[in-house]
């Protein structure tokens, strides 16, 4: 059952497992771990459930979560050297289901080569591409769109799972400019041919967009895992609006931390409980190190400075944080029908909510705002990046550039969802999915209520700043193709085909940001390995009975969006933590 307050916790219950944080692959571990009867587990998150929450149902009012909201953590970076010294407001969600309950449900998985990687630089064939099939379809649950349009050529159902847990689906509601990107992968198949599904495994191409939605609906690792034939479950328990504030060491040697102090509210009295089997962190990959650090698991020399006593040391917690940093280019385009309207116009809005609930999901709402395709491409071979660093990509069939195509306003990704109050439009926006930059998360202070220091590092290498020009562009190479001829009417930016290096570079670093793809902030390393936080089966090192099962374990981001690995991550750690008991 899912309880708000710790007075409704069935009494004198002994939980085998504890898993910090209700978030995307937290939840995963709870609903895999309580499929066996004789195991109890309890949830504790800190934030409350989604559940009759419009903007967090609705797709395409994800837009609308990127504000302040008393259900996101509201963070807010140091100041960003690479974006100018910006300060950057950052949302996650502070929410059952975690960032799965307010993300842009975009479904990516990356390429083979970025999951061998992880198997290669772990020593661990079980995160390899092969290995992973199974838990792919263990997650995957193939939907009709909402619109029940013919999907033939738009994916390929050889590599999709249609038994499993969380439902994907392709555009419910077509998009006003989705044959023109078509048109784009005939004209110039050159440099974007058309991919039949970038989520094979290949990625390399133009495709048709994939979402977690099901039937015009958010599906979330709420709404999917801890789903109704799952809630009831009399050993699985989640407890709302409780945040951890540390791991209590139960045992020296071998080291264990089993007890967890958490509070309802940052004056509210501390509590505890102790698992008896295992603690499971999943709190994501800002708040992961920051729960370690204020537990004593860290660099001793930070956590003395803190007056913390240093338990086990871990100099990399916190370190090496990985995030991709993007863009939008948005162009006026010679047509009133495309979203910029639903944003401007409450009444439209407000008849398109009619829409949505009376067709059970129908209507342009029930899309993300992702767009209509995902564009992944290779920096050029002679590129002039390569010169500042060896190739990042995971391997030669991995995008170093995505970008997503969209009928709408450049706002819808910047996170400010305030358009240009006249013109409509169409945005590219692009991620550089093979960043070399590296950030880090360090306290801030000792109360666990407070945000941590979060430097997201972003652009603070010359390859990062070059391929983002080579993205630029990319970009306008696709809008240059004859199929926008008459439709796209010019650049919102002063950014044009013939801006310098020095114009592209300024307009980089004014409006660059970055996405909501945060990993490697607890990341695995190989067995007995003194660099990284976690082993390849994601035990805390030196640590017994304690794993970090979230984002922040992946070594790099894989070129896509960050949602399909955590879920992976989530199944492939229940398997084997059931293993080990
Ligand atoms: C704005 C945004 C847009 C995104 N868009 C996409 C997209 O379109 N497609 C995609 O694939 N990915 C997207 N992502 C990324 C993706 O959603 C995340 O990588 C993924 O959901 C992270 O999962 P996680 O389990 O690591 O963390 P989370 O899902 O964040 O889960 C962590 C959970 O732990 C809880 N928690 C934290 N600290 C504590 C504590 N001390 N005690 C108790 N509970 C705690 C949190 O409240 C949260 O519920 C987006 C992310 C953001 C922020």
């Amino acid at each position: 059952g899912i309880y708000n307050d710790v007075d409704e916790l069935p009494q004198n219950l002994n939980f085998d497992f504890i898993v910090v944080g209700g978030g995307t692959a937290g939840n995963v571990v709870a609903n895999r771990l309580t499929e066996n009867p004789s195991f109890s587990v309890l949830v504790l998150e800190a934030g409350p459930s989604p559940e009759g929450l419009l903007n967090h149902t609705v797709p395409f009012f994800s837009i609308f979560l990127r504000d302040q909201s008393p259900f996101d953590w509201n963070y807010t970076t140091v100041p960003q050297i690479g974006f100018n010294g910006r300060a950057l407001q950052y949302p996650r969600g502070r929410i059952l289901g975690g960032c799965s309950s307010m993300n842009r449900l975009a479904y990516v998985r990356g390429s083979s080569e970025d999951y061998d990687r992880y198997s290669n630089i772990t020593g661990d064939r079980g995160w390899s591409w092969n290995e992973i099939q199974p838990y792919i379809r263990k997650n995957e649950r193939w939907t009709s769109p909402t619109d029940n349009h013919d999907t033939s050529g738009q994916f390929n159902p050889a590599v999709h799972g249609f038994h499993g847990i969380n439902s994907v689906s392709l555009a419910g509601f077509p998009s006003p400019i989705q044959d023109r990107v078509i048109q784009v992968t005939k004209e110039l198949s050159g440099e974007f041919p058309f991919n039949l599904d970038y989520n094979s495994g290949f990625q390399l191409g133009v495709g048709w967009a994939q979402s977690t939605i099901n039937h015009g609906k958010r599906s979330s690792s709420f709404t999917s895992y801890l789903g109704p034939e799952f809630i009831g479950r009399p050993n699985l328990h989640v407890l709302l609006n409780s945040q951890v504030t540390r791991l209590l060491q139960t045992n020296s040697a071998p080291a264990e931390f089993l007890t967890v102090e958490f509070a309802q509210s940052s004056d509210a009295p501390r509590q505890r409980i102790t698992a008896t089997k295992e603690v499971i962190v999943s709190t994501g990959s800002l708040e992961t190190p920051k729960l370690l650090l204020n537990s004593g698991i860290g660099d001793p020399e930070q956590l003395s400075q803190f007056g913390i006593k240093p338990l086990v040391n871990i100099p990399d917690v916190g370190k090496n944080l990985s995030i991709q940093p993007m863009l939008t280019l948005s162009y006026f385009v010679n047509s009133t029908n495309t979203f910029d309207d639903i944003i401007r116009n409450l009444t439209l809005r407000s008849e398109l909510i009619r829409q949505w609930s009376e067709t059970d999901g129908g209507g342009p709402l029930g899309n993300g705002p992702y767009g209509t395709h995902q564009i992944f491409t290779r920096l050029s071979k002679n590129s002039t990046a390569f010169k500042t660093s060896p190739d990042p990509a995971a391997g030669p069939n991995t995008a170093h550039i995505q970008s997503g195509t969209q009928a709408g306003p450049n706002s819808i990704s910047n996170g400010n969802i305030s358009p240009p109050p006249e013109g409509h439009f169409m945005t590219i926006s692009l991620s550089l999915n093979t960043p070399t930059s590296r950030g880090s998360i360090q306290l801030n202070t000792t109360n666990a209520f407070d945000q941590p220091l979060i430097d997201l590092g972003c652009l603070t290498t010359d390859f990062d700043v070059l391929a983002l020009k080579e993205g630029i562009g990319n970009a306008q190479k696709f809008v240059g193709a004859r199929a926008w001829d008459g439709y796209v009417l010019g650049p919102l930016s002063n950014i044009t085909t013939s801006s310098s290096d020095a114009e592209l570079e300024a307009f980089i670093r004014a409006n660059a940001s970055p996405n909501g793809h945060i990993v490697a902030t607890a990341s695995m390393s190989p067995q007995g390995a003194q660099h990284g936080v976690v082993d390849p089966d994601l035990r805390v090192k030196g640590i017994e009975r304690l794993r970090v099962v979230d984002a922040s374990i992946l070594p790099f981001v894989p070129s896509a969006n960050t949602q399909f690995a955590v879920y992976i991550v989530g199944e492939r750690a229940a398997d084997l933590i059931k293993a080990a008991w």
